[in-house]
């Protein structure tokens, strides 16, 4: 087992840039499976675990991708299988999102259904609900969902209960090869959505509305692959900014991008975080002292939920009281554990958490229990007196790609190291440790 072992103390100086965003890539290499013509050229792919497990769903359907640095290729012109088995989908439930593309473009898709996970029970039946309103008969057993169409979906009028990223995906994609207008209501806004409907409509789809609450997509006959260019992490460069400003630090977050950041901005300037735009991303200043202030985890352009564990390291370290309100997953708080074995003063209260701060954090051994908290427990490290071990880094690569490295160039005393070296008395890592 590898840990990320982090000694607080150091300030963060320097320039760090974002990859491209893990949930804009996603849904767009499962989209790319529905070009039945031409080749898809993606850039600004991150090496993330998550997309080498979405480029495997893809190539065991007969897709043709490969990875060259951070430029996929993907040829989908060959006649492909329609199902995806539950190896990838227990891996990353973003596995699903091939389920819109295949029953647009064979009237067949069979995935198995994705379960809950570490931070909440994550239903599908928006997704589902959305198929069955263009004509999809879908069936839920033995642990696979599986949906069918006789001919091509037709297009309809559907309103999503709740504003759900990969359901708004999921039917957008089954809507651009759908016969005719399809109307999606109360859909999620965020720019990954945008990503997908650009590249989509690159590909030759008809949507217009994406990053709004009303999509409207004229149904085409086929798509084509294209070339496209992934936006940048907004949740990566948040979190570098979160680093920055936790260290007292002067950081310049490349592809960092106001537009997409603005929840988070505005909170940490509230925090007394100085923050200035500049021509290819945010530079970000930390106080000497930090200021309590208190979020709630909304639907974009709300606080989104995959900060929230950042910014609970972040106010571990102001000076007051900040309460965190999570209103997206209704199990996100299992990073609080964790944290207090850093010895830092948190209390859950209902959908709640109540943060004393500053904690005089120490370090501890903890282990990520998602992704997002395993880089908010590393965050923390960066401050806490001695040593901060970190494990259960798979939750970390599957976002990010060599977070310790980065850190490290900016300056932190940070390293990934295998579990079975040792380590001299003081807990120092030993010379002989194997960084990867
Ligand atoms: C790969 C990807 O892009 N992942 C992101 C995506 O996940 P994902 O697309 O899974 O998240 P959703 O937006 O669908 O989930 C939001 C809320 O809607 C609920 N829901 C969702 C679908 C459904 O059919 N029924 C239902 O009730 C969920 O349980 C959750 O409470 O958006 C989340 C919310 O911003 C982020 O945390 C994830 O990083
Ligand atoms: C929850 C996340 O991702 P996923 O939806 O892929 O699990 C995340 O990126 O924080």
């Amino acid at each position: 087992m590898e840990k990320i072992i982090v000694r607080g103390g150091r300030q963060l100086n320097g320039t760090v840039k974002a990859e491209g965003a893990k949930n804009a890539v996603l849904p767009v290499i499962a989209a790319s499976i529905i070009a039945s013509e031409g080749k898809s050229v993606l850039h600004e792919v991150p090496a993330l675990a998550d997309v080498y497990t979405i480029n495997e769903v893809i190539r065991h359907m007969n897709a043709d991708v490969n990875m060259v640095g951070n430029t996929v290729t993907v040829d989908a012109s060959s006649e492909l299988e329609t199902e995806a088995p539950i190896e990838y989908v227990r891996k990353m439930r973003a596995s699903v999102l091939v389920l819109g593309p295949l029953l647009a473009r064979y009237g067949h898709a069979k995935v198995a259904m994705p379960g809950g996970c570490a931070i909440g029970s994550r239903p599908i039946d928006q997704h589902l609900k959305g198929f069955e309103a263009m004509g999809a008969e879908v069936t839920v057993g033995n642990g696979y969902v599986e949906a069918e169409v006789k001919g091509r979906l037709k297009g309809a009028k559907i309103y999503f209960d709740v504003p759900s990223v990969g359901a708004t995906e999921n039917v957008m994609m089954a809507a651009a090869l759908a016969e005719g207008r399809t109307i999606l209501e109360n859909c999620a806004k965020e720019p990954e959505i945008v990503d997908l409907a650009n590249y989509l409509n690159k590909m030759g789809a008809n949507i217009v509305g994406a990053g709004t609450e009303t999509i409207r997509i004229e149904g085409v006959e086929k798509l084509v692959g294209t070339t496209h260019t992934i936006i940048p992490d907004r949740i990566e460069a948040g979190t570098f900014m979160v680093a920055a400003a936790i260290t007292g630090g002067n950081v310049l977050v490349q592809g960092a991008m106001h537009e997409h950041l603005r929840p988070l901005v505005s909170k940490m300037e509230e925090m007394g975080v100085i923050i200035q735009e500049e021509e290819n991303g945010l530079r970000v200043i930390g106080p000497d002292i930090l200021q309590a202030t208190d979020i709630k985890t909304m639907p974009h352009p709300g606080f989104p939920t995959d900060m929230q564990s950042q910014m609970m390291a972040l106010m571990l370290n102001a000076a007051g009281t900040s309460v965190i309100t999570e209103t997206v997953f209704e199990n996100r708080f299992m990073h609080v554990e964790e944290f207090r074995r850093m010895n830092a003063n948190l209390k859950i209260e209902g959908r709640s958490v109540i943060v004393e701060g500053p904690s005089s954090l120490q370090g501890a051994e903890v282990a990520a229990t998602d992704l997002r908290a395993g880089a908010a427990l590393i965050l923390a490290g960066l401050v806490a007196d001695g040593y901060t071990r970190v494990t259960e880094l798979k939750h970390l690569d599957r976002g990010y790609v060599d977070f310790a490295e980065k850190l490290a160039t900016l300056g932190a005393d940070i390293e990934r190291v295998r579990e079975e070296e040792v380590y001299s008395e003081d807990h120092e890592p030993s010379e002989s440790v194997s960084t990867l």
